[in-house]
């Protein structure tokens, strides 16, 4: 064994220096313990080299070895024991960079078994032949990963979903969930007066004969018409004698069994968004029976136990997902439109939605992931959701993808499918249906989660699709749209800091969008 070790408060080393065949000095979890998940191994303070020092002297060095980029360009070397991790494919730390103290942190990712070699992983263009895969050699510098798509690899895949447990119904404080969110906008529920209220079209049909209506309600139901975008309504508007059934937000009505003997669905104009307060509930309900969720402005939406664990679950595919898009040649960015948590609509009918990025396979620059999965969704939604054909058995569940339509596919047939369908240059879903607008938003009640945060243009993208909220596990500084290049850099220090040692994050941040914008 060779001098050098790490140790936690107590003073027990984490790691020691060995030798690790083929590879020179590295550093192994010290041999009498296991260090669990996420324990920061260790700290090493930086050597900063000004950009002439290092070209004129440092890369001519065994320091070219060691050295990385550090964010504001310039190369740093670890000290400490930090230039002493080796390069792995599947590596077992993730390291961190706190360029405000000039730090770089070292974390576990999953539990490390005693005397494993501890790796990080450097990047694609390795300059040496590493022992445990067969990489192409090619020249770059070290650590290369630092980058920003990069550096996602080395998040770690937690398999145990920490929230599948316990009552699904109980509140998880704030403080408990495993993101931050950036921002709440200020809630859509500033109406004063009945004009201002935001609408949606939606169809509904009267139904003079108030036994028809558990039968209609049940009909909706198996026909997949309880869809996001209308749960914040209720169902039925009782007037005089005649209620009226909420059906759907389509384009076309849907079109109802005849044997239920009702005249034809009609459009009328309903809230877009639930009531906030008492005010706002009443301007709503005048317009259209609306459901109550007090909360106070600015307040963050409380999250249950049930739906962290599902939001827990979709960040788990985005990162299995990332890996797969990295074993094919394509960044690893991925976006992912699970189906949506609804605590009390459970008869939701939409699938999830999977997309890569692109760029590099198609050579454009448009093909974002959260493009792609726009796309995807818009289409599906225009084929499937307007109504299902009029007697025949409903779509229960998710409907099967049919040609044009895709749901979660591999990465091979994305990109196949994703690209047949973009260099066609027709949207299939217009072709079908043509949307009116202001009647039909894309992925109004949809959250979308992503591996990297959008880039101002998806972020428009997505403001445009009215989607309810996105996840994403990866700041973004100076391209994100979602706070990353508008000024988020204070609160991140304030926030970010305190709540996770990772840059990455623990997993995920949250981003409210606002929905005042008019597509
Ligand atoms: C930052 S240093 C790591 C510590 C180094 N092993 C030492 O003994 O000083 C990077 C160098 O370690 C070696 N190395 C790291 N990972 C390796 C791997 N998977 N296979 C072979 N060599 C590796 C390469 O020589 C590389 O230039």
């Amino acid at each position: 064994m060779l001098e050098g070790s790490s140790s936690d408060v107590q003073g027990n080393s984490f790691c020691i220096i060995r030798k690790s065949a083929g590879k020179g000095r590295g550093l192994f979890a010290s041999a009498s313990r296991q260090i669990s998940a996420r324990t920061v191994i260790e700290s090493s303070p930086i050597l900063l080299f000004s950009s002439d020092e290092y070209e004129t002297h440092g890369k001519h060095t065994i320091l070219d070895h060691y050295t990385f980029k550090w964010p504001d360009g310039r190369m740093a070397l670890a000290l400490g024991l930090g230039s002493l991790f080796n390069h792995s494919d599947n590596p077992n730390v993730s390291f961190s960079v706190d360029s405000a103290n000039d730090l770089i942190r070292f974390t576990t990712t999953r539990t490390v078994d005693e005397g494993e070699e501890l790796c990080i992983f450097y990047g694609h263009k390795l300059w040496f032949t590493p022992v445990e895969s067969s990489l192409t050699v090619q020249n770059g510098s070290a650590l290369e990963s630092l980058d920003d798509w990069d550096a996602l690899r080395t998040i770690n895949s937690d398999r145990t979903n920490p929230f599948s447990d316990g009552n699904p119904a109980e509140l998880v404080h704030e403080s408990d969930l495993p993101f931050l969110r950036t921002r709440v906008i200020a809630d859509d529920d500033e109406e004063d007066e009945e004009g201002s209220v935001r609408t949606i079209k939606a169809w509904i049909v009267d139904v003079p004969d108030p036994k028809k209506t558990s039968l209609l309600l049940k009909w909706i139901k198996s026909a997949g018409l309880e869809t996001p975008d209308l749960a914040h309504l209720k169902r039925i508007r009782r007037a005089g004698p005649v209620s009226s059934l909420l059906l759907s937000a389509s384009v076309i009505p849907p079109p109802i069994p005849e044997d239920f003997h009702l005249s034809e669905p009609y459009q009328v104009d309903v809230p877009e968004s639930v009531a906030l307060t008492s005010k706002s509930l009443k301007l709503k309900t005048q317009i259209w029976p609306t459901v109550f969720a007090p909360r106070r402005k600015g307040e963050p939406e409380p999250w249950c136990r049930a739906k962290a664990a599902w939001a827990w679950e979709a960040v788990e595919v985005l990162k299995s997902e990332a890996r797969q898009a990295l074993k094919g040649g394509e960044l690893p960015i991925i976006s992912y439109v699970p189906r949506p948590f609804i605590e009390e609509n459970a008869g939701d009918t939409l699938p999830s939605f999977l997309a890569y990025d692109t760029r590099q396979s198609t050579s454009n620059p448009l093909r974002h992931s959260v493009l792609n999965v726009v796309r995807k969704v818009a289409e599906w939604r225009a084929v499937y959701q307007p109504s299902p054909p009029r007697n025949s058995t409903p779509i229960i569940g998710s409907p099967p993808p049919e040609p044009g339509i895709t749901v979660n596919e591999s990465l091979e047939s994305s990109l196949a499918r994703t690209e047949d369908s973009l260099n066609t240059g027709e949207m299939k879903a217009d072709v079908r249906t043509p949307r009116t607008n202001g009647t039909h938003y894309l992925l109004t009640g949809l959250t979308l989660f992503t591996t990297h945060e959008p880039c101002l243009m998806c972020s428009m993208a997505l403001l445009h699709s009215r989607v309810r909220e996105v996840v994403f596990l990866r700041a973004m500084d100076s391209t994100g749209g979602c706070g990353g290049s508008t000024g988020r850099g204070t609160w991140k220090s304030a926030e970010y800091d305190e709540h996770d040692e990772d840059d990455i994050g623990d997993w995920a941040l949250i981003a409210r969008l606002p929905e005042d914008v008019d597509a």
